[in-house]
């Protein structure tokens, strides 16, 4: 069990999926990584990271049961860089989980990102200094840390922000199904399809596209199955996969149209959540 200091109330950190609005892979790195091109843009759903003076690390919420048994948590990775490079410690730590494990809505990249936000909080560092460790930790962990609508380039960690859609009605949906990252970028075709263009976001988002779709429907068909629930959908702006998959979205034209929608996807071990754009 872990030992928390109960007179200290814990700091919590929302730890905001994020989304790929658009994907477009640009080429392959010498170092294993693609350069890529991508619009960021944050939910206001996610997971919890609260954090103590105290020992330990816990699991809690719906999708604990998914990290069971890996001992190579991200927010314990995030933690131990943190206490490197600023000291401090020890600390009690509890994880919220709430979002679908690899699912390609950076859950455990939130997780490390919030992580470091409530570290840096306790120990007044700012959040521009934590920009290394993020980085270190991967490659959308930078994104994760400012949480903002961007423009990435390089492998996801160079960022521009760019004028979001705050408040747009989004439906998230999971068929249920892990999919590797890695394994989904080794299957890419090797074709740059262009740059994304010029604009407003919505715009560019519409007329972008993810790279990483074509891959990621060959190892999990199930995300055919949603993309097509979710292109079928009355008030639909935008449906397309996130990052790797295999979680897809939907942007509505309204409040009514996603929870209508909501309810029309429904299928038994499909994870079906409504939510907004930050
Ligand atoms: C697909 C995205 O989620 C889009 O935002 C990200 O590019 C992936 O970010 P991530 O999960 O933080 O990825 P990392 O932990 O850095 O890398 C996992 C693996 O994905 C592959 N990878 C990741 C990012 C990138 N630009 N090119 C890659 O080829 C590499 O094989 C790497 O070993
Ligand atoms: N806190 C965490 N939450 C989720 N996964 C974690 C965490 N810590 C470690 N992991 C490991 O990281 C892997 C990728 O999980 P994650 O949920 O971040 O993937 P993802 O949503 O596809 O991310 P991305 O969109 O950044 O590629 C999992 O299979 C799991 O083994």
């Amino acid at each position: 069990m872990p030992s928390t200091d109960p007179s200290f109330d814990p700091i919590a950190e929302p730890a905001r999926a994020k989304l790929n609005l658009a994907l477009h892979v640009r080429a392959r790195r010498p170092d294993g990584y693609h350069e890529l091109e991508t619009l960021f843009a944050f939910v206001d759903l996610g997971d919890i990271v609260r954090i103590r003076p105290g020992n330990g690390f816990t699991v809690t919420g719906p999708f604990a049961g998914a990290l069971q048994g890996e001992g190579d948590n991200l927010v314990m990775r995030a933690a131990a860089r943190f206490a490197e490079r600023f000291g401090g410690g020890p600390w009690a730590i509890e994880l919220e989980k709430h979002l679908p494990v690899a699912s390609g809505i950076g859950g455990g990249s939130a997780d490390a990102a919030a992580t470091l936000r409530a570290l840096a909080r306790l120990q007044g560092v700012t959040i521009d200094a934590l920009y290394p460790i993020a980085d270190a930790l991967g490659s959308d962990v930078p994104a994760c840390l400012f949480g903002v609508t961007a423009l990435g380039t390089g492998r996801g960690e160079r960022l521009d922000p760019i004028e979001g859609l705050a408040g747009q009605p989004v439906l998230m949906v999971n068929p249920g199904v892990g999919v590797s990252t890695a394994e989904v970028f080794r299957r890419w075709d090797g074709v740059d399809r262009g740059p994304i263009g010029g604009g407003g976001l919505l715009d560019r988002a519409r007329a972008g596209r993810n790279d990483l779709e074509p891959p990621a429907r060959a190892i999990a068909p199930e995300i055919d199955a949603v993309l097509a629930a979710l292109d079928a959908l009355p008030g639909v702006i935008l449906a397309r996969m996130s990052g790797s998959g295999a979680t897809c979205f939907a942007l509505f034209d309204s409040i009514e149209a996603r929870h209508g929608a909501a309810l029309a996807v429904a299928r038994p071990g499909w994870w079906v959540a409504e939510t907004a754009l930050v």
